[in-house]
């Protein structure tokens, strides 16, 4: 189990280090536009599973959604300390 802070790290770390087979490469390679459409997908099964399915694949969608914000943070070059002034 991993937080916030803990995943961006590594997604971070990944980003440098490019290893072989990481989606998160894969996905900072395809772009802003391609990540921008995988959060609004993400989002829409977020939708979706808090209305039709369980908490716990609603926690599970919630996480993808936050994983791929973080793509998109990595892709603009933003970190947390970006996001936490806003809240
Ligand atoms: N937390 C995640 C995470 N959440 C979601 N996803 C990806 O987001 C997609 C969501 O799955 P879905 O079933 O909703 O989508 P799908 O349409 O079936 O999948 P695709 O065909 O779009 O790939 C999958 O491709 C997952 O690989 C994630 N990929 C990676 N991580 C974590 O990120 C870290 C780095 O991962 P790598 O860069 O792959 O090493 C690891 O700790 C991983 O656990």
């Amino acid at each position: 189990m991993k937080n916030f802070d803990e995943l961006f790290a590594e997604l971070t770390q990944k980003a440098e280090a490019r290893p072989e087979g990481s989606g998160t490469v894969r996905e900072l390679d395809a772009g802003v536009h391609a990540i921008g459409k995988k959060i609004v997908e993400e989002a829409a099964e977020v939708w979706m599973a808090a209305e039709y399915q369980s908490d716990t694949e609603t926690a599970e969608e919630i996480s993808q959604l936050l994983y791929h914000l973080q793509v998109m943070m990595l892709a603009k070059g933003l970190t947390p300390a970006d996001i936490y002034r806003h809240l």
